[in-house]
């Protein structure tokens, strides 16, 4: 397929931008025959700033007008974070690739140049999953928004409108700001949102993406699966306070879960481990199990 031209769709933010170029190096290194292009778009999700994304509603904030996209032929594949990916994708619209798997963890991040967080500053979070349980590390925090894509965000910290802000490992990694970690929150401290660290490339059904296996990792995709059969279960949306998290070791899996009660306000946290070819039936029951309250 000498010439064949592939759109690749992003939001334009810095982060997308920078993992959909390194899934299109992937690409052009296995296929050099193939020509790449970027197009980017804003979506909804960047669109509005000035409120916690649970309170938007809706789902799939950041990812409404790529898919339009794709549909319409006008891009040929869409790159995302996996996380920001609704659960429900339409048959149309499958996901083709997931990426190697970058640090799945969260964690703290000071104002530049701080050596510690001032705590009579509020720490800086949208994400009710991680207000949850960073109030258990941090009980007399005060927790508040801050929305934003990373560079936003970082911003309004070195700002010093916040003693510390709570980012994914990952995106900081990407965009070259490893530095700016102070902290990282192990996996029982704080278990990370279904995907997270994993880049997910959808397409559209019945297309050829053998050109993709260069990008497929079978461990992020079996990963990938588990966390969010867990989350489908629980019929969580983005909106929701749900973690989830599998790790493959040898010839197991081990998946972590969070679950929220709406009604008690309450969450649980369990685990479950088993065979790798299992994690979508462990993962469905740990949620099921934790729903149940036990
Ligand atoms: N919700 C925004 C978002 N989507 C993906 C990442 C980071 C990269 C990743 O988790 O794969 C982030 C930033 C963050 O949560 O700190």
């Amino acid at each position: 397929m000498a010439g064949r031209k592939i759109i690749v769709g992003s939001r334009d933010s810095k982060l997308a931008v920078a993992q959909s170029k390194l899934i299109m190096a992937q690409i052009a290194k296995a296929h050099p025959e193939l020509e790449l292009e970027l197009v980017t778009m804003k979506t909804t999700g960047d669109l509005i700033l000035d409120k916690r994304l649970d309170q938007i509603g809706g789902k799939g904030l950041f990812v409404k007008e790529l898919d339009k996209a794709l549909l319409e032929g006008r891009i040929d594949i869409s790159v995302h974070s996996l996380k920001d990916l609704p659960m429900e994708t339409s048959p149309e619209l499958p996901l083709v690739a997931f990426s190697g798997r970058e640090n799945p963890l969260d964690v703290l991040v000071y104002p530049e140049g701080a050596s510690c967080a001032d705590q009579k500053l509020p720490l800086g979070t949208s994400s009710l999953r991680r207000e949850l349980q960073v109030k258990e590390i941090y009980p007399d925090w005060r927790v508040e928004s801050v929305r934003g894509n990373l560079q936003t965000r970082l911003s309004k910290l070195d700002s010093g409108q916040y003693g510390a802000i709570i980012l994914a490992y990952a995106g900081i990694a990407r965009l070259g700001l490893k530095n700016r970690i102070s902290r990282v929150f192990t996996a029982d401290e704080v278990i990370p949102s279904a995907g997270q660290g994993i880049i997910a490339v959808q397409g559209r059904a019945e297309e050829d993406y053998s050109f993709l296996d260069c990008v497929n990792d079978k461990n992020s995709e079996m990963c990938a699966k588990a966390e969010r059969a867990f989350v489908t279960y629980l019929d969580g949306g983005c909106s929701s306070p749900i973690g989830a998290f599998a790790e493959i070791s040898g010839d197991e899996i081990l998946i972590r879960g969070l679950y929220y009660n709406e009604e008690t306000k309450e969450y649980h946290k369990g685990r479950e481990t088993g065979k790798i070819s299992d994690g979508e039936m462990l993962a469905v029951t740990l949620a099921k199990r934790l729903k149940d309250g036990k």
